[in-house]
């Protein structure tokens, strides 16, 4: 079983059909078509059928494609679900999700058999609702939590600055919502787009959290992320060398091993043989 890799989602404005067209040849595992923040309204009609359209015209390869739609409170988020609900995407990204009734009127609106839902935790009221919709994630069809960190700070009036400090308890509670469902857990985006160091370190932080990967704004952000966030030599060295002394006789039938000074166990085989999976 290969599993499927979110190092990278990219977000790009469905109204941009030169980002679009571009997608089609970038490296990124996810592609985010953008009906909510980045589409002016005059433009949200025209952004949803060309959804539609590149979507059906397809050449996206393995990539993910999901689509954010606008919250259903909106007046555009009813037609952005009944127009993606059919047409093929692997998921609905929704922004500002805040309630389990809120997740399922989403689904309602996608319809049972529609495609799974991706949510964004960018309120507060999202956050105190983790714990709640980790619970409802199997029954609505909840896959992923996307962190939504420029909303997030505006509502919580904070100043998050280069290392985040006022959204890293939330941040952590979406990773540990995410676990506790079994789902994925997407780190939000860096703005600043000229500065490799402060995005290599948002991303190291956003590795330390426990986050499968991040959403991007931008091309020039894939590899760095892919690098953060897909196994490093030493990660593949120190799996290789945990798959090999299980394998070691005598150990074959051990719970629990010493390996260079430290305790082993077979969580950790499970976790080596993913890493070595994902190569
Ligand atoms: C931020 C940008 C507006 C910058 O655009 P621009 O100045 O045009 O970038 P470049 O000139 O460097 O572009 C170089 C080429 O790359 C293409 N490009 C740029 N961005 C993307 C993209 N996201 N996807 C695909 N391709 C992209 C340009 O077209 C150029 O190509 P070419 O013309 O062939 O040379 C721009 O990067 C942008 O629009 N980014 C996405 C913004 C977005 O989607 N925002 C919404 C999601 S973030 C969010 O909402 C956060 C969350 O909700 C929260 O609350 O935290
Ligand atoms: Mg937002």
């Amino acid at each position: 079983m290969t599993l499927r890799r979110r190092r990278t989602a990219l977000y790009m404005p469905a109204s941009n059909a030169r980002a679009i067209a571009k997608a089609r040849g970038l490296a990124c595992d996810v592609v985010i078509l953008d009906l909510e923040d980045a589409v002016a309204p005059d433009e949200k009609a025209r952004a949803r059928q060309q959804v539609v359209d590149e979507i059906g015209a397809g050449g996206f390869g393995t990539r993910e494609l999901v689509v954010r739609i606008n919250a259903l409170d909106t007046p555009w988020g009813a037609d952005d679900a009944a127009a993606v609900r059919a047409i093929g995407a692997d998921a609905v990204l929704v922004p500002k999700m805040a309630s389990v009734s809120g997740l399922a009127a989403v689904r309602h609106a996608l319809r049972e058999d529609g495609p799974p839902i991706w949510a964004m935790i960018e309120t507060c009221a999202g956050v105190l609702a983790l714990p709640a919709l980790a619970a409802a994630a199997g029954e609505m069809r909840l896959a992923a939590l996307v962190a939504g960190t420029n909303d997030l700070a505006k509502e919580m009036r904070c100043r998050p600055g280069a290392d985040r400090m006022p959204l890293v308890p939330a941040l952590a509670g979406l990773v540990t919502a995410a676990r506790a469902a079994g789902i994925v857990a997407l780190d939000g985006v860096c703005n600043a787009l000229d500065a490799p160091d402060r995005f290599a370190a948002e991303c190291a932080q956003g590795v330390a959290l426990g986050f499968d990967g991040k959403t991007l704004i931008h091309p020039a952000q894939i590899d760095a992320a892919h690098a953060a966030f897909g196994p490093s030599a030493e990660d593949l060295a120190w799996a290789r060398a945990v798959i090999a002394a299980f394998a070691a006789p005598g150990n074959a039938d051990k719970g629990a091993i010493r390996l260079d000074g430290q305790m082993v166990e077979r969580l950790h085989l499970a976790e080596a043989e993913a890493v070595v999976a994902e190569v």
